[in-house]
């Protein structure tokens, strides 16, 4: 059964003195001129389901300019329950807060996971390796808290090796202490990226076949410490084989820093595992960060998109919610079309434009549509304070 974001409500947050909106269980398009806050919307749907937000942004940055703090709410309801989310910024600090009892940003994620799609990944194909590190990652930390807790324990390992390694009387012998543990949950998490990457693969091939029928589209995830020989052990239900390809993950990651230990004594940086791992897209066998056209890569993120609502619910049993910031605009009518129809209806979307003339008729007749800012008269139940 599925869960809906049914109410937000925002106060003193960014450009928001109040405001409430109420959500359709379809599609709910918010329409409105350039800065009137439909982002800032999006972006409170984001930070109150996945328990961050894409803008990363410091606490201070959400409260309105001149207040002193600000509030989020939104409640969930499906599977005969109801949840209340809550992030509260005072005194420059978040927290959040699950059925009013304060929790961190874990305790909020999972229950309605969102995925979003902003003019931002539109060219996360040509960019650096760690853009798509982290959409598989955020991703990742939302379909299991287990993966969530390895992303930051491995991210603390390599600070402080880091740190450590910039250190003047750092020397090989002091690295090796923090080898073994660096190497475990680097180990943990290569395992749980490939086992999350198999399953995004299947429906991303599927999914780019119908928006570039006469293409093929790959991904491929590539360690920094080598390929692996029982990589296709990741997604085995056998947890044995999953223990082997951990152990084979572990000792080649140990090998590496053994092996480069003087260069990175030099240059201060750990140089291998899972922060230096890449996701490799291809169209037709050939890499898409060279070789893939403005539309080639544009197909390549919708199908990510795509395979993301598609794991989330091979995953949870359920579809995620769909967040789209103003993308329409920069998809051309072949692909909007193409990736309406894999959501149409099954999926509770979000979309922000300036234009309805980006939407079908069709699409229209069943969206609830909302303006957002001032000079219309179907704001819905707030004020918006240009500031
Ligand atoms: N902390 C803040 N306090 C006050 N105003 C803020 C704050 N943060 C952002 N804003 C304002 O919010 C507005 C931008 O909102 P947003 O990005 O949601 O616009 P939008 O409606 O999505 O516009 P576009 O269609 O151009 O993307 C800007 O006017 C910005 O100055």
């Amino acid at each position: 059964m599925a869960i809906f974001a049914r109410d937000l409500s925002v106060r003193s947050y960014r450009n928001f003195e109040r405001y409430d909106l109420a959500l359709d269980e379809g599609v709910t398009v918010l329409v409105g001129r350039n800065a009137q806050g439909k982002t800032n919307l999006v972006e409170a749907l984001q930070l109150l389901t996945a328990g961050q937000s894409f803008r990363k942004p410091s606490p201070a940055e959400l409260v309105q300019t001149g207040e002193e703090g600000c509030s989020l709410s939104l409640r969930l309801e499906g599977d005969g329950r109801v949840l209340d989310h809550e992030l509260v910024v005072a005194s420059a600090r978040r927290s959040f807060r699950r059925n009013g009892k304060k929790c961190t940003a874990s305790g909020v994620r999972g229950a309605l996971p969102s995925v979003l799609f902003c003019p931002d990944d539109l060219d996360m194909v040509k960019r650096s390796a760690s853009v798509r590190r982290g959409a598989l990652d955020s991703f990742g930390m939302q379909m299991s808290e287990r993966y969530a807790q390895l992303v930051s324990a491995y991210e603390r390992t390599v600070e402080q090796r880091n740190n450590l390694l910039k250190e003047r009387f750092c020397t090989r012998d002091l690295l090796a202490a923090w080898n073994e543990s660096i190497a475990s949950t680097g180990a943990s998490l290569l395992v749980h990226r490939l086992a999350l990457l198999a399953r995004i693969r299947a429906h991303f091939v599927r999914a780019y076949a119908s928006i570039a029928p006469h293409e093929v589209a790959d991904m491929a995830y590539q360690p920094s410490i080598g390929d692996l020989e029982h990589a296709g052990a990741a997604t085995s239900a056998d947890e044995a084989a999953r223990a082997a390809l951990r152990l084979e993950a572990q000792e080649r990651f140990l090998a590496c820093l053994e092996e480069r230990a003087d260069e990175e004594l030099r240059r201060g940086l750990t140089l291998s595992g899972p922060h230096r791992d890449e996701i490799l897209l291809t169209v037709d066998g050939r890499d898409a960060r060279h070789f893939a056209s403005q539309g080639q890569q544009r197909s390549l993120v919708l199908a990510w998109k795509v395979a993301e609502v598609e794991v989330t619910r091979d995953i949870l049993g359920r579809p995620p919610l769909l967040l789209l910031d103003d993308v329409m605009s920069e998809l051309d009518a072949h692909r909007r079309e193409a990736f309406l129809g894999f959501i149409a209806g099954e999926v509770q979307t979000v979309i922000t434009t300036t234009n309805l003339g980006y939407f079908s008729d069709e699409i229209l007749s069943r969206a609830k549509v909302v303006r957002v800012g001032d000079g219309d008269d179907g704001v819905e139940g707030g004020v918006a304070r240009e500031t």
